[in-house]
C-alpha cells in the first residue's frame, strides 16, 4: 500500500481528488443548511398559518352569530312562545340550520348544565345538546320575545373537527405533519383530530406540550398577534381568535417541513459525489499524461542499474525539471558506468595479484581476514577462502601477542609499516616462521594488508651463521669470543649481586699426547675434555674452548668455595678420563685456576689476568691442582 501511494502521480491525483471531493461536500454543506436555515425562517415568518385561521375561525363564528340575531330578530313581537310557535319558528330557519348541528330555542336553565352559564354569545363546552353523552357548542342569541329569557341557540357538536375542516385555508401544510387545535381560555380542547382528546387540558398531548406550557407561562393570553417557536425538532405557533375566548395552536414536525430539503441535499451529495468521482478521473487522467515523461524517466532511471544496459541510451529528450533531472541521471550514469569498469579492472588485478604473487597477503578489516592471496592459503596448507577468520588465530600459542599487537598497533598509528618474525600456526597444528610486513589501508584506519613469507630457511641460516661465530667447532664449545663477550656481561653489571666465578682450565702435557699419538688423538682427547667440563655445570652457566688445549667455564651465581668443589670435580674427571685410547701412557691432565669475579675486577682484562696468574699457580704447583686467585 505504502509501495502504491508513493508514485507521484498516484499521490498527486490523489490529492486533488481530495480537494475536489471536500470543496464540493463542503459547497454543498454550505448550501443545504442554507437551505434548511430559510425554510426554519418562512416557516417562523408564516407562523403556521395561525393567524389567518384565528381570522377565518373568528370570521365564521362572527358570521353565525350574525345569522343567528338576525333570525332571533324575526320571532314575531307579542307572540307567545310556545311549543308549537317555536317548532314552526324553528322550521322557517333552514338557512341558519345548516350553519349549526342543531338550532334550539330555550331559556338559559334549559340549554346549561346547572352552575353554567351562557353569560356570553359563545357558550364553553356543553354536554347533552345534540345527544347523550355528546359535547357541543352554543352560540345563543336573545329572542326578540316578550317573554324575558328565551335564548335562540345555534348549537355545534364537539366530537368533530368539521366547522374546521370546512374552513377555507385551514391547512397551511400536509394535514398529516400538521395538527391544528382549538382549545378555550382554560386551555380545554374543543376541537381535534382525535376525538378522544376533546376537553382535555392542551399540556396533555405530547405534542403540543412544550407550546401548552410555554403558552401558560405566559399567563395564557388571548393575544391576536400570533405567536410562533420552534421546540426540539418541532415548529409551533398559536394565535387568539378575536371575538371568542379561543386559542387556535399549530404544531407541524420539523421532519415533515425539512424532508424535501433533506431529500434534495441527499440528491445534491450524490450528484456532487458524482461530479468529485468524475473530477478525480478527470484529474487522474490528466495527471498521467502530465506526468508521462517522468514515467519515461522512471523506468530508465531503474534500468540504470543494470550493468549491461548502455549508460547513454533511453533517457528522455524533456524540458523543465524532467529535462534537467534526465541529464543529470544520464551524467551520473555515465559516470557510474566509467567507474564500475575501473572498478572491475582493479578488482581483476587485485585477484590476479593475490592468485599469483609469490608472497602471501592478506586484506584484514577489524581484525578479520577478508581476502587472502593464494600463496598465504598454500603456506598456512588451507583450501580456498577458508581463511575467513580473526588474523590473531594464526599466531602460535608461543607468539608474544600482547607486544606484536601493541608494536602494530603504534606503527599504524604513526602512518608506519610494521615488520616482525612470527610463528604462524598452520591448519595441521605444525609452526613456520613467517616473516610479516604490515601497514594500515590508506583512508580506512580499520583495515590492513598484511605481506607474509616464509621465513624458516633464512632463519635456520641466520642460526647457524650466529652458531658457527660463536662456536669452536671441534668441541662445539662456546669460542673464545662469545665467552669473553659473556664474561664482560656479567663483569660489566653492577647491578648483580649473586657471586659469579670463572675457571680456566689448561691441559698439562698436551703437546706429547700430539706429539706422541698424532693429532687427532689430540682432538679426541680435547673432545673428552669439553664433555667432562659440560657434565659439572648447570644451564646458565658457559664452557668454552679458548683455544689450543686452553677451556674455560663462567660459573654465574656460585660462591667461590662452591666453585673451588666443581673445579676439583672436573679435574678428577679429567685425571680420569684424559687417556689416549691408542696409546693408555700418553694423558693428561688440567691444571686449573678459579676466579671470583668481584666488584675489584673492574675489568675483562682483570678477570683474565688474574685467571691466568691463578692456572700458573697451579701449574707451578706440579699441575693437576686447582688454584684460586687471590682476593
Ligand atoms: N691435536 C691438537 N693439538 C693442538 C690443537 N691446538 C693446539 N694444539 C697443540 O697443543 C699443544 C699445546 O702445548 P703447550 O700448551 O705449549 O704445552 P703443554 O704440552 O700442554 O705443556 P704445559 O701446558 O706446560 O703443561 C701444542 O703442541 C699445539 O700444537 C688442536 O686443535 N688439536
Amino acid at each position: 500500500m505504502s509501495r502504491l501511494l508513493g508514485s507521484l502521480k498516484l499521490r498527486l491525483a490523489l490529492a486533488s481528488a481530495l480537494l475536489i471531493a471536500a470543496s464540493v461536500a463542503g459547497t454543498v454543506l454550505i448550501a443545504v443548511h442554507e437551505v434548511e436555515r430559510r425554510t426554519e425562517e418562512a416557516i417562523t415568518d408564516t407562523n403556521l398559518g395561525v393567524a389567518q385561521l384565528a381570522a377565518v375561525l373568528s370570521a365564521s363564528v362572527t358570521e353565525r352569530q350574525r345569522a343567528l340575531a338576525a333570525a332571533a330578530g324575526q320571532w314575531p313581537r307579542g307572540q307567545h312562545a310556545s311549543r308549537t310557535a317555536i317548532e314552526t319558528f324553528l322550521a322557517q330557519q333552514s338557512a341558519l340550520a345548516a350553519l349549526f348541528n342543531r338550532l334550539t330555542v330555550g331559556r338559559q336553565a334549559e340549554l346549561a348544565p346547572p352552575g353554567r352559564s351562557l353569560g356570553n354569545h359563545v357558550s364553553p363546552p356543553l354536554r347533552g345538546l345534540t345527544g347523550v353523552d355528546k359535547l357541543d357548542l352554543a352560540i345563543v342569541m336573545p329572542l326578540a320575545s316578550d317573554e324575558a329569557g328565551l335564548l335562540l341557540a345555534g348549537v355545534l357538536r364537539l366530537d368533530t373537527i368539521n366547522f374546521l375542516s370546512k374552513l377555507p385555508h385551514a391547512a397551511l401544510l400536509d394535514d398529516a405533519h400538521l395538527q391544528t387545535i382549538v382549545a378555550d381560555q382554560r386551555g380545554y380542547v374543543l376541537a381535534h383530530a382525535d376525538e378522544t382528546r376533546l376537553l382535555s387540558l392542551i399540556e396533555e398531548d405530547p405534542d403540543l406540550r412544550p407550546l401548552a406550557l410555554r403558552w401558560r407561562a405566559m399567563g395564557s393570553p388571548l393575544e391576536a398577534a400570533p405567536w410562533a417557536g420552534r421546540f426540539g425538532k418541532q415548529f409551533a405557533a398559536m394565535a387568539a381568535v378575536p371575538g371568542t375566548d379561543w386559542m387556535v395552536f399549530r404544531v407541524a414536525d420539523g421532519e415533515a417541513v425539512f424532508g424535501a430539503a433533506r431529500r434534495a441535499m441527499n440528491r445534491t451529495i450524490m450528484l456532487a459525489a458524482g461530479v468529485a468521482a468524475a473530477g478525480a478521473l478527470a484529474i487522474f487522467g490528466l495527471t498521467a499524461w502530465l506526468l508521462r515523461p517522468m514515467g519515461v524517466l522512471r523506468r530508465r532511471a531503474l534500468l540504470a542499474l543494470e550493468p549491461a544496459y548502455p549508460p547513454q541510451l533511453g533517457w528522455p529528450e524533456a524540458g523543465g525539471e524532467v529535462g534537467e533531472l534526465s541529464r543529470v541521471l544520464k551524467h551520473v550514469g555515465e559516470q557510474l558506468a566509467g567507474s564500475r569498469a575501473a572498478m572491475q579492472q582493479t578488482l581483476q588485478q587485485m585477484e590476479a595479484m593475490l592468485a599469483h604473487a609469490p608472497v602471501g597477503i592478506a586484506f584484514t578489516s577489524e581484525g578479520r581476514i577478508e581476502l587472502a592471496s593464494k600463496q598465504l592459503e598454500h603456506l598456512l596448507g588451507y583450501g580456498p577462502g577458508e581463511l575467513d577468520r580473526p588474523w590473531a588465530t594464526l599466531l602460535t600459542e608461543e607468539a608474544p601477542r600482547e607486544e606484536l599487537h601493541e608494536r602494530g598497533e603504534t606503527a599504524f598509528r604513526e602512518g608506519r609499516s610494521f615488520e616482525a618474525e612470527v610463528p604462524l600456526l598452520r591448519r595441521d597444528g605444525s609452526s613456520l616462521w613467517a616473516h610479516v610486513h604490515g601497514a594500515a589501508v590508506q583512508g580506512n584506519p580499520s583495515r590492513r594488508i598484511w605481506i607474509v613469507s616464509d621465513a624458516t630457511a633464512s632463519r635456520r641460516q641466520r642460526e647457524a651463521l650466529t652458531w658457527s661465530a660463536t662456536r669452536d667447532p671441534l668441541t662445539e664449545l662456546v669460542n673464545r669470543r662469545e665467552f669473553e663477550t659473556r664474561l664482560a656481561e656479567v663483569v660489566g653489571d653492577r647491578r648483580r649481586r649473586d657471586a659469579d666465578c670463572a675457571l680456566f682450565i689448561d691441559l698439562d702435557h698436551f703437546k706429547q699426547v700430539n706429539d706422541g699419538a698424532g693429532h687427532a688423538a689430540g682432538d679426541a682427547i680435547l673432545k673428552s675434555v669439553a664433555k667432562a667440563l659440560q657434565a659439572h655445570v648447570r644451564t646458565g652457566d658457559t664452557v668454552a674452548r679458548l683455544g689450543g688445549d686452553e677451556f674455560a667455564v663462567l660459573l654465574v651465581g656460585c660462591p667461590v668455595d662452591h666453585a673451588l668443589q666443581i673445579a676439583e670435580r672436573m679435574r678428577g674427571q679429567i685425571e680420569r678420563d684424559g687417556v689416549c685410547a691408542s696409546q693408555p701412557a700418553l694423558r693428561v691432565t688440567a691444571s686449573i685456576g678459579v676466579v671470583a669475579i668481584a666488584a675489584q675486577h673492574r675489568s675483562l682484562a682483570e678477570v683474565l689476568d688474574a685467571a691466568d696468574q691463578a692456572c700458573y699457580a697451579a701449574k707451578h704447583a706440579g699441575r693437576n691442582a686447582v688454584r684460586v686467585a687471590a682476593g
